[in-house]
């Protein structure tokens, strides 16, 4: 019989229902409640995009589709699937403990965002390693780090860009440019060590290598409301910055450091960005999101091979 490991699939996590936003929004903020303004300014935005979000039903689904990848393409080992959430249940430690008690001793665990930072990856990886010790330690976790330059993954951006492309006139083309973001992050990361900006930069390089399009710009989204700086320029500052000054007329949204359509996608780029587009008379364009795509879920088994093998 082949050994059974455990596959650790972890993600933000989102409310299931209304009710839940306060308390996600409250583990969020490290247990500090929202003020009512902010709460209800939350609770408008999941209104606007339907009422809850589509990540929970998503997270499942990628995650049963790695794990059924996994097991199609090795013979070696069993995976057996356990999800594990950031800011709602079932918890990462959750994860990890039934973990432990169906006697598991080897997991591989990924995290459902492809760039590295202290405040992403390795806070959920740091979660699950404690979590295993605490429980005395028979279990192993490997945890992969990264992906945001695996092939497949890069491949996915770029058949998804060139096809908006593709929906474009010729006369819209010369005039258009892409704009691949990530969630911004208080700048302060930088003076971690941070990698997170240039794992960011990275991605657009090799998105413009193989897409061969040129007008490829950086940008930052769906930064918290604190007093301290964050990682910019902010998406929608940036499309009226790029209309201004380059003269470009259509915007292809590619957000990257997410994998599906949620709040940010749904909220930050298709209503806010869009209506920055709206109101310069510019074209609005946002590539469907990874989901289960087979070149996604492909990319996410190859970081898990490469990360195996080490
Ligand atoms: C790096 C990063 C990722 C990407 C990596 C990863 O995926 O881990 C990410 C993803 C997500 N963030 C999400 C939701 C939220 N994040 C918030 C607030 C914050 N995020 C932060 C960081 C990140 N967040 C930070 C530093 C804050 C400020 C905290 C503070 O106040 O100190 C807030 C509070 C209100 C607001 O600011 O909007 C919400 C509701 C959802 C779920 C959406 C849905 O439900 O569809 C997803 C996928
Ligand atoms: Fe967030």
């Amino acid at each position: 019989m082949k050994p059974v490991h455990g596959l650790l699939v972890m993600a933000y996590g989102t409310p299931y229902k209304e009710e839940d936003i306060e308390r996600y929004y409250t583990h969020i903020r490290h247990g500090r409640k929202p003020s009512d303004e902010h709460l209800e300014d939350l609770k408008a935005r999941y209104k606007a995009i339907g009422g809850i979000s589509p990540l929970a039903e998503m997270t499942k689904k990628q995650a049963e589709a790695l794990v059924n990848r996994l097991n199609e393409v090795q013979d070696e080992v069993e995976y057996k699937l356990y999800i594990g959430l950031k800011h709602i249940e079932p918890f990462i430690e959750d994860a990890v403990e039934e973990m432990v008690k169906d006697g598991i001793r080897e997991a591989v665990s990924i995290v459902l965002a492809p760039h590295f930072s202290t405040f992403s990856i390795k806070s959920y990886n740091g979660r699950a390693k404690e979590a295993a010790e605490k429980l005395g330690g028979t279990l192993n976790i490997t945890s992969v780090e990264a992906w945001y330059d695996e092939p497949k993954f890069i491949e996915y951006w770029s058949q998804a860009i060139l096809a908006e492309f593709d929906k474009m006139t010729e006369e819209e083309r010369e005039k258009a440019c892409v704009i691949v973001s990530n969630h911004s992050l208080p700048e302060k990361i930088k003076n971690l060590g941070d990698p997170y900006e240039e794992q960011l930069i990275e991605t657009a390089r090799l998105i413009q290598e193989k897409t061969g399009i040129q007008n490829i710009e950086i940008g930052w989204q769906s930064a918290g409301q604190t007093p301290e700086p964050w990682l910019g320029p902010d998406v929608q500052d940036l499309t009226r910055e790029l209309y201004e000054k380059k003269g470009y007329r259509s915007f292809v949204y590619a957000p990257v450091g997410f994998v599906t359509e949620h709040l940010e996608v749904l909220y930050d780029n298709d209503i806010e960005c869009k209506d920055v587009c709206d109101e310069l008379g510019a074209h609005y364009y946002r590539p469907p999101m990874p989901s289960t795509h087979p070149l996604f879920i492909d990319a996410m088994v190859d970081a898990i091979f490469k990360k195996l093998e080490k």
